[in-house]
């Protein structure tokens, strides 16, 4: 088993690849970006992905998103969150340091820091935490961003330790692999879709929803991309609870396929995360969905109704 993540090595995306589960014993090759590395998973060049998706900060991380979307279907069968703490690392005392550098989504979370501590620095975006802290030993950069970890494996001195503006940041990274059957319903997994709507109709995202609600299915992310296609025109990236085994599920997807102008299923996978799926509302739950597909049953066989 061979996985490919966004790289170089010291990232956030190998912390959290080395808590997953299926990469315990797997090769692991870092890439310089997502779509370097989701391309490798398209070409069968390995056999899985390690990618960020989401930061309880920031939100979504449109590359990866705008990635999953474009070319080839892929799909994720496993999720990891990780805590994720920033220092600034340089061999300069702060009050030397000119230009400063990091992915952009680390940058954004420390972005309060910044503006007060260093107000005059530059601020590069580099493709990821490690590579700015390289870049920072070849002398490009003063200071960058980063794990105390990837400081530490780059031999920079920290000069300032949890800089980020939240104290409980996460960054949630999925396993990508090539269309495949979901993994087992674990009791608490998330499906994740984009979804892409008829622009000119009135209430057509108000109906995507209702498809959902009516079944007691709970989203824990909605978020609209441009589609590219010119102003207006929106895909939207749901994360909703449930499995796509579940016949709950099953449901509000047909009901999808039928009202959207397309829908891209994203995989169903176990969730990484201590929340517990919500409880469905009366006449919603597991048990009232079979009872009822029982009761059709009987009567197209004759029973009788009751
Ligand atoms: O640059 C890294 O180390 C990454 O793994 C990327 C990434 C991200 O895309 O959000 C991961 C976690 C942090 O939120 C900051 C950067």
């Amino acid at each position: 088993m061979e996985f490919a993540y966004l790289g170089p090595r010291g990232t956030f995306t190998e912390a959290a690849l080395r808590r997953l589960p299926a990469a315990k014993g797997a090769t692991t090759t870092p890439m310089a970006s997502q779509v370097d590395v989701l391309e490798a998973v398209r070409r069968g060049e390995v056999d899985a992905g390690f990618v960020p998706l989401e930061n309880s900060q920031e939100g979504t991380v449109t590359v990866t998103v705008d990635e999953l979307v474009s070319g080839d279907p892929l799909v994720i069968v496993g999720e990891v969150v990780l805590p994720v703490t920033f220092v600034l690392a340089s061999a300069k005392a702060p009050g030397r340091i000119a230009t400063v550098a990091s992915h952009p989504h680390a940058l954004a979370q420390v972005s309060g820091y910044l503006r007060r501590e260093l107000p005059d620095a530059v601020v590069h975006q580099a493709l990821s935490t490690a590579q700015a802290a390289q870049r920072v030993v070849d002398g490009e950069f003063d200071a960058c961003v980063c794990a105390p970890f990837t400081a530490e494996a780059a031999g920079l001195p920290v000069q300032a330790f949890d800089i980020g503006d939240s104290s409980s940041a996460e960054t949630r990274f999925v396993h990508v692999v090539r269309p495949t059957a979901p993994p087992e319903p674990s009791g608490n997994d998330i499906t994740s879709l984009a979804v892409y709507i008829d622009h000119d109709r009135v209430g057509a995202l108000l109906a995507v929803l209702t498809e959902f609600a009516i079944r007691g299915i709970n989203l824990t992310r909605i978020e609209s991309r441009p589609t590219g296609e010119g102003l207006g025109r929106y895909a939207f990236f749901l994360d909703c609870t449930g499995h796509l085994a579940d016949a709950r599920m099953g449901e509000a997807l047909t009901g999808l396929r039928r009202i959207c102008a397309d829908v891209r299923y994203l995989g169903s996978y176990p969730r990484d995360h201590s929340d517990r799926p919500v409880a469905p509302p009366e006449g919603l739950s597991d048990g009232d969905f079979a009872d009822a597909t029982a009761w059709l049953a009987a009567l197209r066989e004759g029973g009788a109704p009751n």
